[in-house]
C-alpha cells in the first residue's frame, strides 16, 4: 500500500567532503562573529586540562617536599594561586563558549529552516504529491534544530580533542614510552563498538522514516480535532491504534536485537579495556617502587588516563557523529538541490486571458502508468462559462490543475488567447486566476487575512475584502465580534469556529478578492446548503460575465447554468454541448440528469 523507503548508499569520500565543506560554510554564514567566538574558545578550553594536571603534578611534588621542610608557605600559596587562576579561566572560557554555541545554533537553526522552507515554496504541487520527496521535506524539517550545529560543534571538538591529547599525551610521556599508547588503546574498543552500533542505529532510524510517518500519521487522526466525529461514530478508534501499535511493535523488534547486539560488544570492549589499563597501572607502580616517579607524576598517570580516555572517545565518537550528522545533511542538501519549476521562467503574461484552448491535451501523473486525460479538447471564450461533469476520478480536477498552469501536460496544448501557454511564466498566468478549490484552506488567521491572501498586496484594502465578502455571501463574518479582524479557526486561543459552509463562502471571497479573468469553481457549492447555492449561483452570474467560468460540480442545478458543458468519463470526453442540446442527445448527460432531478423530486 505505501512506497518503499528511500534507499540509503553510502556516500563517497568525496561527497562527504563535499558535503562537510558545505555544512561548515552554512555554520560560517549563520553567525561568523558566533562561529569565530566559539572555535577560539574551545580551542582555548582544550589546553586547560594539560595545563591543570601539570600545576597539581607540582603542587603534589611541592608539599611532598615541604614534608621534608625544604620548601615555603609562600611557595605552596604562589602554586596555588596559579591553580586557582586555571579555574577561574576555564570557567570564564566555558562560559563564553557556552553562549557563542547556544546563539550560533540558533542562527543557524533560522538560517537553515529559512532555506528548508524557501526551498519548500519554490517546489512544484507535483513535488509534494511525491512520497520521497515528502519524506525527505519531513525529514529536513525535523532535525533541522540539531544536525548542522552538530557537526559543527562536533568538528570543533575533534579540533580540540587532538589539541588536549597533544598536550596530555606530552606529560603522560614523561612517565615512560609504553604508557601513552597503552591508555589510547585501552580507550578504543568501546568507541568502536559505539560508533558501529551508532551508524547501525541510524540507519535503522533512516529504514524506519516512512513507516514512521504512516505512524504518526495514524496517532494524528485519533488527536485530530476535525475528525474525532467520524472517528467516535464509526467507532474505529480500536483498529487505528492496533495499526499504530503494530508498528510500534516492528521498532521494538529491530530496537531490541539492536541493543542486544550492542550491549554484548559493549561488555567484552569494557572488559579488554580493563585490562589493558591493568597492564598500564602495573609497569607504573613498579617504577613507582624503584623510586624512578614521584607522588605529582602518578598522580599525572591516574588524572591523565581519565583525560585521555575522556579525549580518544571524543575523538572518534566525534569522526562517527560528523559522519552521522553528514547522513542527515546529505539528506538535507538533497533536497535543497531537488529541481524546482522556476514559476517565474518564461514570458511574462500581459493582459486579460480572453480564451483558453485545450488541445488534444493528455496527462499522466508523475510516477504512475495510467495517463488520466486522454486527448481533451475544448474551447472557452471570456463571458462564457464551462461546466465538466462526471463521476468521481473522471479527471476534473486533473484538467483544472492542467489549466492553472501547476502541472504541465504530457501530450498536446494549452493555448491561452491562441498562444502556447507553455511559452509564459506560470506565475504571471496564474495572477489572472482565481480559484476554489474542493479542499480549500481554512486559514487559521483573521477573517480579513483568509480573504485578501488571494492578493497579498493588497491585505489592507478593507473596501475590497467586504465587496467580495459581500459578493460571495459572507457577509456574517462582519457581525462577528471583531468584524473583518476576529481570529477563525480553533487551533489557537481566541479562535472563531465557522461551520464547514462558512468557511467556503469564505472561500469564494478569497476567490471573488482577486480581479482575475479566469474563475474557476472546484464543487464550489457542496458544503452550502440551497438557499446559499442558489445566492452563489446568482452572485456568480453577475460575476463571470466578462470572465472565463470553469465550474466542476456534482449539482446540475448548478451545472445547467453553464454555457458549455463537458461530460468525462475516464480521462475522456464523451459528450459536450449545452445543458439543452445534451438533454435531446438522450446520452449520460441526460441519464444523469434525470436520475438526479428524480432524486430532488
Ligand atoms: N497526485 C496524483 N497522483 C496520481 N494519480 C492521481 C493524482 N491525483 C489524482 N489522480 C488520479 O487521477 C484520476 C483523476 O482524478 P481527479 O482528481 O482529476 O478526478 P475528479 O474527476 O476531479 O474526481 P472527483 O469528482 O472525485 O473530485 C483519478 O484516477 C485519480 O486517482
Amino acid at each position: 500500500m505505501f512506497s518503499a523507503p528511500q534507499t540509503d548508499e553510502p556516500l563517497t569520500l568525496r561527497e562527504r567532503l563535499r558535503d562537510l565543506r558545505a555544512t561548515l560554510s552554512l555554520v560560517w554564514h549563520a553567525s561568523p562573529a558566533h562561529s569565530a567566538t566559539y572555535v577560539l574558545t574551545s580551542l582555548a578550553g582544550s589546553a586547560l586540562p594539560a595545563a591543570n594536571l601539570y600545576v597539581g603534578k607540582l603542587l603534589l611534588d611541592e608539599v611532598a617536599r615541604a614534608a621534608q621542610g625544604t620548601v615555603t608557605y609562600r611557595a605552596l600559596l604562589t602554586l596555588l594561586a596559579v591553580q586557582v587562576s586555571l579555574v577561574v579561566l576555564g570557567n570564564l572560557i566555558s562560559t563564553v563558549q557556552n553562549a557563542a554555541q547556544q546563539l550560533l545554533g540558533d542562527s543557524l537553526q533560522h538560517a537553515v529552516s529559512r532555506r528548508i522552507l524557501g526551498k519548500a515554496s519554490t517546489l512544484s504541487v507535483e513535488a509534494f504529491e511525491n512520497a520521497d520527496t515528502y519524506d525527505r521535506l519531513q525529514q529536513a524539517w525535523r532535525e533541522v534544530g540539531s544536525r548542522p550545529l552538530g557537526v559543527a560543534t562536533q568538528l570543533v571538538t575533534l579540533a580540540g580533542a587532538v589539541v588536549t591529547l597533544g598536550s596530555v599525551g606530552a606529560l603522560l610521556t614523561t612517565l615512560g614510552p609504553w604508557v601513552l599508547p597503552l591508555v589510547i588503546l585501552a580507550s578504543v574498543p568501546a568507541v568502536i563498538v559505539s560508533n558501529r552500533f551508532g551508524v547501525e542505529g541510524y540507519r535503522m532510524l533512516r529504514r524506519q522514516t516512512h513507516d514512521a510517518r504512516v505512524q504518526n500519521y495514524l496517532g494524528s487522526l485519533l488527536t485530530s480535532d476535525t475528525l474525532v466525529k467520524e472517528v467516535r461514530l464509526f467507532g474505529f478508534e480500536g483498529y487505528l491504534m492496533d495499526r499504530w501499535r503494530a508498528y510500534y511493535l516492528g521498532f521494538r523488534t529491530q530496537l531490541v536485537t539492536l541493543v542486544r547486539r550492542r550491549s554484548a560488544w559493549g561488555f567484552a570492549a569494557g572488559l579488554l579495556s580493563a585490562l589493558l589499563i591493568g597492564l598500564a597501572s602495573a609497569l607504573i607502580l613498579r617504577r613507582a617502587a624503584s623510586g624512578q616517579i614521584s607522588v605529582g607524576d602518578f598522580s599525572v598517570f591516574v588524572l591523565g588516563i581519565t583525560q585521555v580516555q575522556g579525549t580518544v572517545s571524543s575523538l572518534l565518537n566525534g569522526f562517527s557523529a560528523i559522519y552521522q550528522n553528514l547522513l542527515y545533511m546529505r539528506n538535507l542538501f538533497a533536497f535543497l538541490e531537488l529541481p524546482t519549476r522556476d514559476l517565474d521562467a518564461g514570458e511574462t503574461w500581459q493582459g486579460r486571458i480572453e480564451s483558453i484552448e485545450f488541445r488534444d491535451v493528455s496527462f499522466r501523473y508523475p510516477l504512475t502508468d495510467r495517463d488520466v486525460l486522454r486527448d481533451v479538447n475544448f474551447t472557452v471564450r471570456r463571458g462564457e462559462a464551462l461546466a465538466l461533469v462526471g463521476e468521481n476520478g473522471a479527471g476534473k480536477t486533473t484538467i483544472v490543475k492542467l489549466l492553472t498552469l501547476l502541472f504541465a501536460p504530457t501530450g498536446g496544448q494549452i493555448l491561452l488567447n491562441g498562444q502556447d501557454a507553455a511559452r509564459f511564466s506560470p506565475r504571471s498566468v496564474q495572477r489572472e486566476m482565481s480559484i476554489i478549490f474542493q479542499d480549500f484552506g481554512q486559514y487559521q488567521m483573521s477573517a480579513r487575512d483568509n480573504v485578501a491572501l488571494a492578493e497579498v498586496g493588497r491585505l489592507d484594502d478593507i473596501g475590497g475584502v467586504q465587496d467580495a465578502t459581500r459578493q460571495a455571501g459572507a457577509a456574517f463574518i462582519e457581525s462577528l465580534p471583531q468584524g473583518l479582524e476576529t481570529p477563525l479557526g480553533r487551533l489557537f486561543q481566541g479562535g472563531r469556529q465557522l461551520s464547514g459552509g462558512q468557511w467556503q463562502r469564505l472561500a469564494l471571497a478569497r476567490l471573488y478578492f482577486r480581479d482575475a479573468s479566469v474563475l474557476v469553481f472546484d464543487e464550489p457549492t457542496a458544503a452550502l446548503d440551497a438557499r446559499a447555492e442558489f445566492d452563489t449561483i446568482q452572485a456568480l452570474r453577475e460575476q463571470t460575465h466578462d470572465r472565463i467560468t470553469l465550474l466542476i460540480s456534482h449539482r446540475f442545478s448548478t451545472v445547467r447554468l453553464a454555457d458549455q458543458i463537458i461530460v468525462l468519463s475516464g480521462g475522456e470526453i464523451v459528450e459536450a454541448g449545452s445543458h439543452d442540446a445534451l438533454l435531446a442527445l438522450h446520452g449520460r448527460y441526460a441519464t444523469l440528469y434525470d436520475l438526479q432531478a428524480r432524486g430532488y423530486s
